[in-house]
């Protein structure tokens, strides 16, 4: 089959009832997306970002999983300390009716943290970018502590305009840390902590530390189960 290059070049014009001011208004919004392991600076990231765009004069907004509320309830803080106010939320559809219609209007930029405990991360920030036209900044993590998909967050890198994967410092040997190492022994995949349950490591430490703790864990549970074994009577 061969193709006339000369229809390539032409503009591709829009079919009849498309109006183009709502074309153009599809076209402005963005989606960013920051990942990484914990402690890596995601937040920080997510703070400098909508903090700047605060400052060029742009209406920002921040958003965070009302599941994570270890430092404050109506904040987003980071783990040295630094705030900024935000709305905390059992998922993003109910962002819109909260925040009120007129008020949904005026945003510019809405950021959106601890991303990877909404559901319904997707949807909203398609709808967000796509139709209503907003800048969103969304932070989380791509992995849990097995390293396995967290959430809906790897489903966005599709959708997004940039993606900034950053790393932290392995607590072990100080090198570039990728993934998130959980110290207990729970195992379901949401578990709401800070330093005394996960620290960042490097690929090495991360396979070590998995099976010092696989290990830990067998050794735990022989314990238990001799426990259990009634001691033989010394005299029969
Ligand atoms: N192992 C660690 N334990 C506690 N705090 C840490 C550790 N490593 C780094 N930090 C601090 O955490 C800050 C990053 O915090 P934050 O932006 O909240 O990270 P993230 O959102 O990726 O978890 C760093 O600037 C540093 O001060
Ligand atoms: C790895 C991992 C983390 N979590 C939780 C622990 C924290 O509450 C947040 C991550 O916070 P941060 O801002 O990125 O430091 O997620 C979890 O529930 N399950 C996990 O596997």
């Amino acid at each position: 089959m061969s193709y006339s290059t000369s229809s390539f070049k032409n503009p591709v014009s829009l079919p009849t009832g498309i109006d183009q001011r709502d074309h153009n208004h599809v076209n402005s919004g963005e989606i960013h997306v920051i990942i990484g392991p914990m402690f890596a600076g995601k937040t920080t990231a997510l703070l400098r970002r909508v903090n700047s765009e605060a400052k060029m004069g742009r209406n920002v907004v921040m958003i965070k999983s009302n599941k994570d509320t270890r430092y404050a309830v109506d904040a987003v803080v980071t783990h040295d300390g630094t705030k900024f106010p935000c709305w905390s939320l059992p998922d993003l559809s109910s962002f819109k009716q909260r925040f009120g219609q007129v008020a949904y209007e005026k945003v510019d930029v809405i950021g959106i943290d601890e991303a990877q405990f909404f559901d319904d991360l997707y949807d909203f920030c398609c709808n967000a970018a796509d139709i209503d036209g907003k800048t969103v900044v969304v932070a989380g993590l791509d992995g849990d502590y097995l390293r396995r998909k967290f959430g809906s967050v790897l489903d966005i890198i599709p959708l997004s305009d940039t993606v900034t994967k950053l790393t932290a410092r392995c607590e072990i040997c100080g090198k570039r840390a990728f993934f998130t190492l959980r110290k207990t022994e729970e195992m379901q995949k949401e578990l709401i902590g800070g330093a005394a349950m996960y620290m960042p490591v490097c690929r090495q430490h991360y396979v070590n530390g998995k099976s010092i703790m696989e290990s830990a864990k067998k050794v735990i549970e022989s314990h238990q189960v001799q426990e259990l074994i009634p001691e033989k009577p010394l005299v029969a």
